[in-house]
């Protein structure tokens, strides 16, 4: 698990990351969304120990990145993976990892293999492509085997094969119980791989919620269903429409979209009347729009469409 603790960092005027608390659980993939600027990378930097907090504190396991005897055993990260040096192999930069963290030389070449750079194991790191340094980024951070995996954008300029494998490598590492916890810009990516949301806008907390409560939230209950039958989608309607709070429209090919009312209850109602339903889903917001409605206050850098106000 992560813990952070009233964490806090200063750069001069700027309150990049402000008294954020919340802890990353084992066992799920938590997610990290917030505008360019919120404090993702800062927050993720004090996590391992590169940055120090002003006022704060951010734990592993219980304990601060510094107290950590075999950091790679402990956390695996991938930050920036083009920090690395353009002329060693990749095999010699995790060789070098491994050897600082004692860990043995086949781990070097199991990792290489699970992120599929074994063939590329021995061209200078400086040939290889975004992709593969992206990969060569995922090695190092699985090299120690540890239960926490801190990922910073992982699959910024991986193609869509490597989009998928990364979404199911953590969806699979946080399955073994893992620590997950990932940023990412890409709101559909994020959608299908994060069980968790943790939510910044200019260096504050907004959410830290379920993915299921998050867009549950964000979009009040509406469903769409659709009757075959013309007498028994009017006596639906009508049945729905005596209902509180309940609106439908009915569409040219005859299939309701029903606010105020979830599909279960639509569903409920349909049996209680006696209608036949051949359709019958929710209708949910996407994470990209639940996302924009929640952070439209906290970019720091709007292009002229974004709402631009004070802080949350
Ligand atoms: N070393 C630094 N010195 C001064 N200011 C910094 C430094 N690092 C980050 N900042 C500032 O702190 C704020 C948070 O930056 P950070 O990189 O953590 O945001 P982010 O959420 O990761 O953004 P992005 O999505 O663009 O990567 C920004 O205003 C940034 O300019």
């Amino acid at each position: 698990m992560i813990s952070l603790r009233g964490l806090t960092k200063r750069y001069g005027g700027t309150l990049a990351v402000d008294d954020m608390t919340c802890d990353i659980r084992a066992g799920r993939v938590t997610g990290f969304l917030g505008p360019n600027g919120a404090g993702k990378s800062t927050t993720m930097r004090m996590i391992l120990g590169l940055d120090h907090p002003t006022r704060g504190r951010a734990l592993i396991g219980g304990r601060p990145y510094a107290d950590l005897r075999r950091p790679l055993r402990a956390v695996g990260a991938v930050l920036d993976a083009r920090a690395v040096h353009p002329a060693r192999s990749g095999r010699a930069h995790l060789l070098a990892q491994a050897r600082s963290n004692g860990i043995p030389v086949r781990r070097v070449d199991e990792v290489l293999e699970t992120v599929g750079l074994a063939k590329a194991a021995r061209r200078p790191a400086g040939t290889y492509s975004l992709g593969m340094s992206g990969r060569l980024g995922v090695a190092g951070a699985l090299l120690g085997d540890p239960p926490v995996l801190v990922l910073d954008e992982p699959v910024n300029g991986l193609d869509p094969d490597g989009v998928r494998w990364i979404r199911r490598l953590v969806r699979d590492q946080a399955a073994e119980g893992r620590t997950v916890f990932l940023s990412s810009h890409l709101m559909s990516e994020m959608q299908l791989t994060a069980d968790h949301l943790v939510v910044i806008g200019r260096g504050r907390l907004l959410s830290d919620t379920s993915m299921t409560e998050f867009l549950a939230a964000a979009s009040p209950a509406s469903a769409r269903a659709t009757v075959p039958d013309a007498q028994e989608r009017s006596a639906l309607v009508r049945c729905l429409t005596t209902t509180d709070g309940v609106s439908v429209e009915t569409s040219a090919s005859g299939e309701l979209a029903v606010g105020g009312m979830t599909a279960a209850g639509i569903g409920d109602l349909a049996h209680r009347c006696g209608v036949r339903l051949h359709a019958l889903s929710d209708v949910r917001v996407s994470l990209e729009q639940a996302y924009m409605d929640l952070t439209a206050r906290s970019v720091e850098y709007a292009t002229g469409s974004a709402e631009r106000g004070g802080r949350q």
